[in-house]
């Protein structure tokens, strides 16, 4: 049995659709990744299979619960994780654990052995208030109070927004473990370079699934062969790109520009009086793949 199944779930705001008849399934013990911008309706979708938000059609199931019907059965065995801060800032590091344990029934001593690799990095700050905690220092809490009742499932919205590099790569590695302990994991991010980090992902965009498959399925397959090109006058490259004929797509990415195209490119670019022309083929990243994604459906 599939621990997560989404069926044709939508959910409307006013006028506004913010999920859109979005359907897909998450195996037992996977992580998975819904990746995509802000406002793609991730936290929507979180919210309903979390049983904090009605759907207004479709269905979804959580370890075999439906998300109506079985709502007290889902809030006992999923752990959530809400991307805004969710904690008490009065209380201390400690206070916090225990009130999560106490509200499930449940101690911070019988469920130890799950978050004690989490619990030793924040353990040093115990008597100190959530609220004056580093961004990383805080994700960390949040994550123990989210497994301290030892969920089936983990939901995690944006866990790694707003923390620093080193954080990010942390906590990352501590989902690698806890996938280890066969808890699945759903974790949702705007950075497309986490997306490599993840069992599946679904591409996500304007309350649609663009795609969803292995990150290694979804780089492969990008149809053409993929280029970076940099000049010294980035901007008349940029431009100089756009009304080729030979180029097929392109467009700014970091410092270079990204490029398929046929034929002899940097020869027409330097006929065109661009100067310092560097063109290279570059690995495709999980990014390359949502921007093709994007402009398909445009
Ligand atoms: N309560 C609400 N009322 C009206 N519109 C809403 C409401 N909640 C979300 N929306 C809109 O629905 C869309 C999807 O929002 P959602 O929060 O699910 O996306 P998200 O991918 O999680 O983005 P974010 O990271 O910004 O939260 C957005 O356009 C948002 O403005």
């Amino acid at each position: 049995m599939d621990a997560v199944i989404v069926n044709h779930l939508r959910k409307v705001y006013q006028d506004k659709t913010a999920v859109d008849d979005v359907s897909f399934a998450v195996k037992k013990g996977e992580l998975f990744g819904l990746i995509g911008p802000d406002g793609a309706g991730k936290t929507s979708i979180f919210r309903m299979l979390t049983t904090l938000l009605l759907p207004d059609a479709g269905s979804a199931t959580v370890d075999g619960y439906d998300v109506v019907k079985d709502y007290k059965a889902i809030r006992n065995l999923a752990g959530y994780m809400p991307g805004k801060f969710s904690l008490y800032q009065d209380l201390t590091v400690e206070e916090n654990i225990n009130f999560f344990a106490t509200v499930f029934k449940t101690t911070v001593a019988k469920n130890y052995d799950l978050i004690k690799d989490i619990y030793i990095q924040i353990a040093p700050f115990k008597k100190r208030r959530a609220g004056k905690l580093s961004g990383g220092m805080k994700q960390k809490l949040a994550l123990c109070c989210a497994l301290i009742h030892r969920p089936s499932v983990l939901f995690l919205d944006e866990p790694t927004t707003g923390v620093d590099p080193v954080s990010r790569k942390e906590f990352w590695e501590m989902l690698r473990k806890l996938k280890e302990q066969e808890i699945t994991i759903i974790v949702s991010t705007p950075y497309m370079d986490e997306a490599d980090l993840c069992d599946r992902i679904a591409l996500i965009q304007d309350g649609k699934i663009l795609s969803i498959d292995t990150p290694n399925a979804v780089v492969a397959a990008f149809p053409d062969k993929l280029y970076a090109v940099k000049a010294d006058q980035m901007h008349r490259l940029l431009k100089a790109l756009q009304a080729s004929p030979l180029v097929k797509d392109s467009y700014a990415f970091g410092e270079y520009a990204h490029v398929t195209f046929e034929g002899d490119l940097e020869q027409e670019l330097a006929k065109q009086g661009l100067t310092g022309i560097e063109l290279q083929t570059t690995p495709v990243t999980i990014e390359d793949c949502f921007i093709k994604l994007l402009k398909e459906k445009q």
